[in-house]
């Protein structure tokens, strides 16, 4: 993979270049903490901090050449290149190094705000089943097959993601699935994937912060699809999956010029699911339509599961797999990490940790509660900070609409006064629902323990917004936490006191 600076300098327009040298680069980054005797650097200036000012430091750990958006102090052995835009060069010249490994593989995109994880792990399941050998990138970890690496963000950025999908390559992988967040496709992280197939769950209140309107988070996401026809791809048939029953649809497909698969419920679609029972354990369903005819018995819960279902069955579809295969992957899946996921310590009623952090998220999940619940709902959940601040008073509503009981605690609260995130929680309860308002409580492992030591038999305690983080990111720094080990611990305690 090591490629001469020549080469790498084909691939830009309008580039000026001073000590034209001929050197060998052994890697591309664009963290000067990450460089290595023989890297390109490339100077990104960040949301918080300019990497131009990190080439001193990149040098000292042994670049050789440094991509710039503006000139910078180089010795004359370095070469040095100059661009308008640093991350168009970085579109240009990430991939090539790493051979295009996004054309290799059959891949699978998975977008929208909610059921991205969920979708990406059922997909994984089928096409392993169809005997496929397949990588996962996503919220939770990277998996090449059984091997399990970690990952700092649902997409990583174009270096990370590359190098990644370099490694599947040379592990033989024959699909990689993976979340494509807003932020991802609007950075251009993955700028250089060809994606084969591409899913949209939903589109509902979250990142406003970054995108600042609607409309371009909604845009943001429709890159998905409109990439799917884009002239330089290499590889063929191509489908895009669609959630037709959310009411950002309609821009998907707009942006979605190849071959459609919808999903939906409510309306007439490709892949429509009925008879739908949900309970505690699973649900069992009817997915119909013009594409499908199958009975399945689930072992995950919600209505916004049997959505979820639908996208991966439209995946699995559109990339070929054989409906047996699909009906017995989906008989043998159980759960995914941190989502709906009960916590069982011998008590007499339900805890269930899940990652709903958006309104949407939230009132999903409550719902669902509400049709297994026999008694009391308590719900234990935050806001994160340095976040969507709008998000706060809507999920503040909706939780004291949906439970008997709410203990509003810190997500992360970041750099932000937790007690501020809180008020803006509690400024969207509507005043005739205050009573359900139980108690503000910061932090969250007292909040657990508040929480389950009310509960009472039968009642469920939903633990949202933390899922499978085992991480707290408090101004302090970060701490380990996780939500599942708390509340084990709480519910011992309850028991051991005979509570
Ligand atoms: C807004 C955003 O996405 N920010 C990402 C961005 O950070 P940034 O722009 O602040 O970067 P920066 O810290 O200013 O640094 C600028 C440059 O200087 C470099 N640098 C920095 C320090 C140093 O010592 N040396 C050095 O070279 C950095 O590597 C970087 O290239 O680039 C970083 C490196 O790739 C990312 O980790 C970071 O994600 C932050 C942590 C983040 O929280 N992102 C969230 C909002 C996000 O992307 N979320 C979506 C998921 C959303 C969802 O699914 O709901 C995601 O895909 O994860
Ligand atoms: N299809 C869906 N519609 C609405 N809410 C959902 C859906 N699927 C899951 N959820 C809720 O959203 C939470 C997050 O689900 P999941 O992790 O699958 O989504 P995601 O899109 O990957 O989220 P993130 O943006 O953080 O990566 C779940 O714990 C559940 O509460
Ligand atoms: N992908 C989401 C995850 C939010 C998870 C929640 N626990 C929080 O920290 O707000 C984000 O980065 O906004
Ligand atoms: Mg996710």
């Amino acid at each position: 993979m090591p490629k001469s600076i020549k080469t790498l300098i084909e691939k830009l327009d309008n580039a000026k270049i001073t000590n034209d040298a001929e050197v060998d680069i052994t890697s591309v980054e664009c963290d000067s903490r990450r460089v290595k005797k023989g890297s390109l650097f490339f100077c990104v200036k960040g949301a918080t901090v300019d990497g131009h000012e990190f080439v001193p430091a990149a040098l000292s750990n042994g670049a050789v050449a440094v991509i710039a958006g503006r000139d910078v102090d180089v010795p004359d052995n370095i070469v040095k290149i100059i661009v308008d835009d640093v991350h168009a060069a970085m579109e240009k010249i990430v991939p090539f190094f790493y051979d295009y490994p996004g054309k290799k593989m059959r891949m699978i995109g998975v977008t929208g705000t909610n059921g991205k994880t969920t979708i990406t792990y059922i997909i994984r399941s089928i096409l392993r089943k169809a005997g496929y050998k397949t990588g996962l990138i996503g919220t939770i970890k990277i998996m090449i097959e059984d091997e399990i690496l970690p990952i700092h963000n649902t997409t990583p950025d174009i270096i990370d993601l590359q190098q990644t999908l370099f490694c599947m390559v040379k592990a033989g992988m024959d699909y990689v699935i993976m979340e494509v967040s807003s932020h991802a496709l609007a950075l251009h992280r993955v700028a250089g994937c060809e994606y084969d197939t591409a899913v949209f769950t939903n589109l509902t209140r979250d990142h406003l912060d970054f995108h600042k309107t609607f409309e371009n988070y909604a845009l943001a996401k429709a890159r998905l699809f409109s990439s799917l026809s884009a002239p330089e791809n290499e590889k063929g048939n191509k489908t895009a999956v669609i959630n037709i029953d959310d009411g950002a649809a309609a821009v998907m497909q707009q942006h979605a010029k190849c071959r459609t698969f919808t999903y939906a419920i409510d309306k007439q679609a490709d892949i429509k699911a009925d008879n739908i029972n949900i309970h505690a354990d699973g649900a069992s369903v009817h997915i119909g339509g013009s594409l499908c005819n199958m009975d399945l018995l689930l072992n995950i819960t919600g209505l916004f599961n049997i959505y979820n279902v639908m996208g991966a069955v439209g995946a699995a579809l559109a990339e070929n797999v054989a409906p047996h295969i699909i009906k017995e992957a989906l008989a043998d899946f159980h759960s995914v990490p941190g989502r709906f996921e009960l916590v069982r310590a011998g008590q007499d009623f339900s805890v269930i940790v899940d990652y709903a952090h958006t309104p949407d998220g939230l009132e999903n999940v409550l719902k669902t509660a509400r049709q297994i619940a026999k008694k009391n709902i308590i719900t234990v959940f935050g806001c994160g900070g340095d976040r969507d601040r709008t998000k706060r008073p809507i999920m503040g509503r909706i939780a004291a609409e949906r439970s008997d009981i709410v203990i509003a605690t810190s997500d992360n609260p970041r750099t932000e006064d937790p007690e501020f995130i809180l008020e803006e929680v509690e400024n969207g309860v509507l005043p005739s629902l205050h009573g359900n308002f139980h108690e503000k409580i910061t932090d969250r492992k007292t909040a657990i323990y508040r929480a389950v030591e009310l509960a009472q038999k039968d009642d469920i305690v939903i633990i949202a917004g933390k899922g499978h983080e085992n991480y707290q990111i408090l101004k302090t720094g970060t701490i380990h936490f996780d939500d599942k080990e708390v509340a084990a611990a709480a519910i011992k305690r309850k028991l051991s006191e005979g509570k």
